[in-house]
Parts: structure tokens; C-alpha cells; sequence
């Protein structure tokens, strides 16, 4: 298959390498300066499943990309306002399907609304993964997979035709019969787990030893629920407490990529996530107010370190 991947940073890096080790077409659409660093260098995984290196495809401008099947998107929820219009291109002049791996769920809304439900795949990405300084993509959790699956009838084949590339690649490659619940689950998880690791700048160990904590990160996953079923997410309470309970089985000294950026003062996706979260609460006529108070404790890091705040 032709894939296009839109940002190779940790994700698209990490996914899109392990294509081209599957002998698949792989064009890394990407920014001047990592143009320059993989054409330069080429691409490196260092990971529990193998080290691969390779030369890759790379594409900077529209223009220099005519055909694809599949446009995987995997930049970071703060560089979709930027990178939309771009992406929005390259599928309507490739009518390639789209697959976002990005977490959370606003950004799948916005590609619907520009391109149709029948062009926009539903996934995530599962897997704890970074650039290192020369943009070697390190992959340090014990597994890697992607999750994927039909938002529309229609896309039943093509589904079908990545999951079959699994016996071919280095990772996992999941079909998820129901994707939208999917990815409401990680987004439900992913919102407490690095809204509370962040606001209160710790590791897991503080949601389980504290049970004050606890309870706060637990109330994030109940609001998470009670948005996805207003969006037609049919949740049980089982489920939305399963989710919760994963929020204290984390090892004490594991935390969020949020908290990590946060720390090292790198912008945060607190917007698409809890800025999203809102929005669609705001939608329904519903508050959420702990959403709402890590929000508002997070947002002045939105764009890194407090520069701007006088
Ligand atoms: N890393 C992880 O372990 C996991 C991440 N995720 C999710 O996956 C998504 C991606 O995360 P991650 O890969 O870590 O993020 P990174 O910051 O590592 O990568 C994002 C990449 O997008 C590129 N980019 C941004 N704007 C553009 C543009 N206009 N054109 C081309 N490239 C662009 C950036 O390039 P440049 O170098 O030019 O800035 C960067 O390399 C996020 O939503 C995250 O939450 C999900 C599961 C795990
Ligand atoms: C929690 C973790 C590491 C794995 O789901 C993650 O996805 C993140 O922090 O962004």
C-alpha cells in the first residue's frame, strides 16, 4: 500500500518506520528542518521488538505528492491548526483515506466536517515512544499497536487490507470492531491520567498513595463517561470504572508524556484534550468542573514554559 505519514515525530516516526520494514511505500510528509534530518540521517528505532534503520521518502510541499491509499496523521493536537489545511489537501487531491492517531477526539470532528465521514478512519496509537536529540525514535514500553477500525461502512476494505499487513510488520496492528469506543476509552484515560499527573506535577505514585488524589483523577475518567455517552458512546458503568480502576495500576514511578513536556517545558495538549472535553460538554449544556479546574491549572503551560505570563 502508499502511505503518506503527516509528522514524523515519536508516533509517526515510530508506525511509519515500521511500514517501510514491511516493504510498504512510505512518504514521510514533514517540516524543512526533519526534511533535512532524515534525508540526511535517515530514520532509527531502538526498541524491545528491534532496531531498524533505513533511508526514507520524504515530501515537504503538497505538490510533491500525487498518490496515496492511506494519509496517516501524527502530529501533536497543538499543531493541528497549522497542519489541517494541509492534510485536508493532501487527501483531496490524493482521495486518500485519512487515518489520525493523535489521542483524544475533536480532531476526527474537524476532518469530517472538511472531507466526509466516508474518508476519515478511525485509530490510536498505544505505546510509549520519543525523539531522541538526533531524531532517533526511542520505543521504551514492552509493546507497541495500533488500533484501527471502520467510522463509516465504506471503509471496511481498506480497514481489512492494513490489518492485513500484520504478519508483515514489527508491531501490532489491532482491528477494533468498534474504534469510536475505543478511542473514547483512551481518551477518557489519557485526559485524567495526564491531566492529574501534570497539574500535580507527579508521577503515578500520587494517585495511589493519595487517596484525595485518587479520587480526583477517578472524577476526570466520570466526566470523560458522561460526554461519551451524550455522544452516543454506549459506556456500561462496568466499563467507565475499569477505566478508572487502570489509573492506579500504573507502576509509582511511571507518569504522563504531558507531565514529562510539562517538566521540561514543551508545550502540552491540554486544549485538545481538556480544551476539547469542554467544548463537547458546552455542546450537551453540561459542566464538567474538575475538567474544568485541571484545565485552567494547566493552560498557562499550554505553550511551554510561562514566558508570556508578566
Ligand atoms: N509519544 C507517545 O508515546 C504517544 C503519543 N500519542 C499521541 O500521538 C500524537 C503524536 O504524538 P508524538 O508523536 O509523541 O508527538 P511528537 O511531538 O513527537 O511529533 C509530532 C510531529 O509532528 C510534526 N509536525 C507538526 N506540525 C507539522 C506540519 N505542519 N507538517 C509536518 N509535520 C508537522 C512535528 O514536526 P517538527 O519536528 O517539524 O516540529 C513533530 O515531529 C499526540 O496526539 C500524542 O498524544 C499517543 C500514544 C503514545
Ligand atoms: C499514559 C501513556 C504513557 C500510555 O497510555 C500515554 O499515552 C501518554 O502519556 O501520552
Amino acid at each position: 500500500m502508499k502511505f503518506i505519514v503527516y509528522g514524523a515525530g515519536a508516533i509517526g516516526a515510530y508506525f511509519g518506520g515500521r511500514l517501510v520494514e514491511a516493504k510498504q511505500d512510505v512518504t514521510f510528509f514533514v517540516r524543512q528542518r526533519r526534511a533535512e534530518q532524515l534525508s540526511a540521517h535517515g530514520l532509527r528505532l531502538e526498541s524491545p521488538e528491534g532496531v531498524f534503520t533505513t533511508h526514507v521518502q520524504v515530501a515537504a510541499t503538497v505538490e510533491e505528492v500525487q498518490q496515496a491509499d492511506v494519509i496517516l496523521v501524527a502530529v501533536k493536537g497543538y499543531h493541528l491548526k497549522e497542519a489541517l489545511p494541509q492534510i485536508i489537501q493532501l487527501a483531496k487531491q490524493t482521495n486518500a483515506y485519512v487515518l489520525p492517531l493523535l489521542n483524544g477526539i475533536e480532531h476526527v470532528t474537524h476532518l469530517q466536517q472538511a472531507l466526509g465521514e466516508e474518508q476519515v478512519l478511525g485509530g490510536f496509537a498505544s505505546i510509549i515512544a520519543t525523539l531522541n536529540e538526533q531524531g532517533h525514535v526511542l520505543h521504551t514500553s514492552g509493546s507497541s499497536a495500533i488500533q484501527i477500525g471502520t467510522l463509516h461502512p465504506s471503509q471496511r476494505n481498506v480497514i481489512e487490507a492494513i490489518g492485513a499487513l500484520q504478519p508483515h510488520v514489527h508491531t501490532n496492528i489491532i482491528v477494533n470492531e468498534n474504534i469510536r469506543k475505543g478511542m473514547w476509552s483512551k481518551y477518557m484515560f489519557i485526559t485524567a491520567f495526564s491531566g492529574i499527573t501534570a497539574a500535580t506535577q507527579q508521577p503515578a505514585q500520587a494517585i495511589i498513595e493519595q487517596p484525595a488524589t485518587e479520587a480526583t483523577a477517578k472524577q476526570i475518567v466520570y466526566e470523560m463517561g458522561q460526554i461519551a455517552r451524550l455522544e452516543g458512546v454506549a459506556f456500561s458503568d462496568e466499563e467507565i470504572e475499569k477505566e478508572a480502576s487502570r489509573l492506579v495500576k500504573f507502576k509509582p514511578h511511571m507518569t504522563s508524556s504531558m507531565h514529562q513536556d510539562l517538566r521540561k517545558g514543551l508545550p502540552i495538549e491540554v486544549e485538545h484534550l481538556h480544551g476539547g472535553a469542554l467544548r463537547i460538554a458546552h455542546n450537551h449544556d453540561i459542566k464538567l468542573p474538575t475538567i474544568a479546574t485541571i484545565y485552567g491549572i494547566l493552560k498557562p503551560y499550554e505553550h511551554g514554559h510561562l514566558t508570556t505570563l508578566r
